[in-house]
């Protein structure tokens, strides 16, 4: 596979031609009598035509036949893919679940959209304001097949395989360790080299963005140049027997046939594009004197909600880095949050749980589910020599953080059978260190 080129910036203006077509971009104007070359012009709109300039979001297509040319829309099954949060009753215990199982090719060819299976969430697709979070396993490439979702934007977090992801606006190669954000509407075909998994954070009525830095300063965390757009790529094709788009519309899939490829856009711009980044590049701030910084701290990308401050979503993760807090205890404190967490392990071991907390799997902690710890992380922690030390060294582990209250699906606590039943033990064993006599002094 040639190297693919990649445009840098977050949520930038920017411009790309194939270079296959030079001048495919009109100049001065988004929508001339006749565009270069002969293609049609199309707007894709990601924020309401009058949102306030810092917001706003579209993006200019310049592309062979432009995308209303289908035949109509079929519903189609749609698996474990679900935005039904009322399958179950709710359940406030600690839950989680064991690497999910990726089907083997000779057991069932699975694509990307067939392998969708939703594990929790909340909110409502047709007010356009929740959350969804989504498990993807599957083997095999989308063939002559693109899926938009029509609900929100999908941030994939790949695990276990690459995937190389054909978009309208070109080709995006995400790797474990790197994440992907595609926004609403935007077409995309992906394909896999073996057995893949990852995860999906879903996003209503909003997108990404980087969080602000406050007293932090101009730079640090997620820094906006290393987030990668794909540049232009196009193909002429003809699909006799039927080239298929999926639309997720509404929380149910639908499919339509036409007789070209989708991936006929020989020229674009706008600041409303897919995009990549490497966990890599996250510039990790942490405490360097004493006590335990908040996880908002590894904040990757946030979805604001109304409420200053109150994130729909954020995108945390728990890089490799130094921990040097003096007089502390090191590792996540004992916690319960007004808002769910939702975590997941792209590699390595978590701190706070090195058992039962694998690569692959996940967990979810309720709005006020208590969690911490487990008890050999404990009792290892309070007795440790608080010598500078690395933490998290090849590891990545993630927060998909979420004010809504989040619902685990029927799928997620019964059908994937994957939940850990005994995950509560791991705190059983943590006893009472109380000792009534202790005085000042004694310390
Ligand atoms: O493991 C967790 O629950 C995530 C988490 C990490 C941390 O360092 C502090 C608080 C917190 O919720
Ligand atoms: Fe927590």
């Amino acid at each position: 596979m040639a190297e693919l080129k990649y445009l840098s910036g977050f949520g930038n203006e920017l411009t790309s031609e194939d270079p296959r077509c030079p001048g495919a971009l009109p100049q001065g104007q988004n929508n001339p009598q006749v565009c270069p070359y002969g293609l049609y012009a199309e707007q894709l709109s990601g924020s309401a035509f009058t949102c306030p300039r810092a917001t706003n979001k579209r993006s200019w297509l310049y592309r062979i036949l432009p995308s209303v040319c289908h035949k109509p829309f079929e519903p189609i099954d749609q698996g474990y893919l679900t935005h039904n949060w009322d399958e179950v009753e709710p359940n406030p215990n600690q839950m989680r679940w064991k690497p999910f199982n990726i089907p083997t090719a000779s057991q069932k060819k699975t694509d990307f959209v067939m392998g969708l299976q939703t594990l929790c969430g909340a909110g409502d697709v047709k007010s356009h304001n929740g959350v969804a979070v989504h498990v993807y396993t599957c083997n095999t490439s989308m063939l002559d097949k693109c899926l938009y979702n029509s609900d929100g934007d999908f941030l994939i977090v790949p695990q276990q395989g690459k995937l190389l992801i054909t978009t309208e606006f070109g080709k995006l190669l995400v790797k474990p360790n790197e994440i992907c954000v595609i926004q609403q509407g935007m077409r995309f075909s992906v394909e896999v080299f073996g057995e893949t998994r990852g995860y999906i954070l879903e996003l209503f009525g909003v997108h990404f963005e980087l969080p602000d830095l406050g007293p932090i300063g101009a730079n640090g965390l997620a820094n906006p140049r290393d987030f990668l757009v794909p540049t232009a790529w196009y193909e002429d094709c003809q699909v006799p027997s039927g080239y298929t788009i999926i639309s997720k519309f509404q929380g149910k899939l639908f499919a339509a046939q036409q007789h070209f490829s989708p991936f006929n856009v020989v020229a674009w711009h706008g600041n409303y594009t897919p995009y990549k980044y490497n966990l890599e590049n996250f510039m990790v701030i942490n405490c360097v004197a004493f006590d335990h910084a908040d996880p908002s701290i590894f904040t990757v990308l946030t979805a604001k909600s109304t409420r200053p401050g109150v994130a729909i979503a954020d995108f945390v993760i728990f890089p490799p880095r130094w921990g040097v807090a003096d007089h502390t205890f090191r590792p996540p404190y004992y916690h319960r949050n007004c808002m769910s967490e939702f975590m997941g392990l792209i590699k390595g071991h978590y701190e706070a749980k090195e058992e039962g907390f694998q690569s692959g799997g996940a967990s979810l902690h309720s709005i006020m589910t208590p969690h911490g710890p487990d008890a050999s992380c404990f009792e290892k922690s309070i007795k440790a020599r608080l010598e500078p030390q690395r933490v998290a060294d090849g590891t990545m582990a993630f927060m998909f953080e979420s004010s809504l209250s989040m619902a685990a699906t029927s799928w997620g606590l019964e059908i994937c059978n994957r939940l850990d039943k005994t995950y509560h033990e791991c705190w059983e064993p943590l006893k009472s260190h109380f000792n009534p006599n202790w005085r000042p002094s004694s310390k």
